[in-house]
């Protein structure tokens, strides 16, 4: 549905964005996530035709992006990071607006998104927080129906009621079929509404994986105290990753089946154990760090 190939931006000397790929597919929710300033944004203007490619090409349903731009645009919703609001309008005529440029005469969907949101829209967009002008920007990216919706950082500016309500909302939406692709910074939601992540820093893609093998990846850590020092010293030398972290104590990680570790810890005597789970954020920080790449 979406394919981005070898896709490169310079701005002067400096690459925005370097022989970045991505393919995402029909009916996928797909999760694009990075640190400030990693490319996301350049990405996505790409695939809304905005910004001429210094190398490569991206496609929606097999339209160049940049060739068939007011086509894509028709059967697309999308979300800008930083909407560029007519001040001077209420919600409400901003919401009308955009829907006749889209040649929509129907706006039951904005009006049940709006009850969704619990926008009061008829105030001036000027006047508004930077919540409700995210929530009409939200109602303009999904009023006509649109099958493929681009989304950057849909969540930032909405409280925590409105980011779970979103979540929910984009369940429905994947339940629906419908295609998405949305940057973001927040894990929890990328964890529970995508199929597969890209991971971009530093302008270039330095994962792409799917949320289940994310999560299998997690680590658990045992925080472990024995009778005595002897105890300690004498699990030391079992085959684990094992960090000593007092006379007493230690933390073992294990990966994947703990199954490994509980029959060995019966041959011990331990005062206490307690287990620490490694969290999805943890997995992605690695590849937040500069280089990218997971240790
Ligand atoms: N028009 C431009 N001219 C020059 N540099 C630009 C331009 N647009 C983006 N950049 C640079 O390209 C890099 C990527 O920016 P981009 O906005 O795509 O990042 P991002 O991943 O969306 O970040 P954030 O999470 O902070 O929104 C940044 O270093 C930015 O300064």
């Amino acid at each position: 549905m979406i394919e981005v190939n070898n896709l490169t931006k310079k701005f002067g000397e400096f690459y925005s964005i370097q022989n970045v790929d991505l393919q995402i597919n029909k009916g996928e929710v797909f999760g694009f996530l990075g640190p400030n300033g990693a490319g996301k944004s350049t990405t996505i203007r790409h695939l809304m035709g905005f910004l001429q490619p210094t190398e490569g090409r991206c496609f929606i349903k097999g339209l160049d992006c940049r060739q068939s731009t007011a086509e894509i645009q028709k059967f697309i919703g999308y979300l800008p990071g930083e909407i560029a609001f007519i001040d001077k309008m209420t919600g409400q005529q901003f919401i009308k607006f955009i829907a006749q440029m889209r040649g929509l005469n129907d706006l039951t969907r904005a009006h049940e998104l709006m009850q969704y949101f619990e926008l009061n829209a008829t105030g001036l967009i000027k006047k508004m927080s930077k919540g409700m002008k995210q929530k009409v920007g939200l109602v303009c990216a999904f009023m006509h129906n649109p099958e493929i919706v681009i989304l950057d950082e849909p969540t930032s500016g909405l409280d925590p009621l409105m980011q779970t309500k979103f979540i929910e909302f984009i369940l429905a939406e994947k339940e629906k079929g419908t295609t998405i692709f949305m940057s973001s910074h927040m894990i929890e939601e990328i964890e529970k509404t995508c199929d597969r992540v890209g991971i971009i820093n530093a302008g270039k893609i330095v994962a792409t994986e799917t949320i289940a093998d994310l999560k299998k990846r997690k680590s658990k850590k045992f925080l472990i105290e024995f009778h005595n020092g002897q105890e300690l010293s004498r699990f030391l030398e079992e085959p684990f990753k094992i960090e000593q972290i007092g006379p007493t104590k230690a933390i073992v990680k294990v990966q994947g089946n703990v199954q490994t570790l509980l029959p060995t810890l019966a041959n011990y005597q331990i005062i206490d154990l307690d287990v620490i789970s490694q969290s999805l954020e943890d997995i992605f920080m690695h590849y937040y760090e500069k280089g990218g790449t997971e240790s």
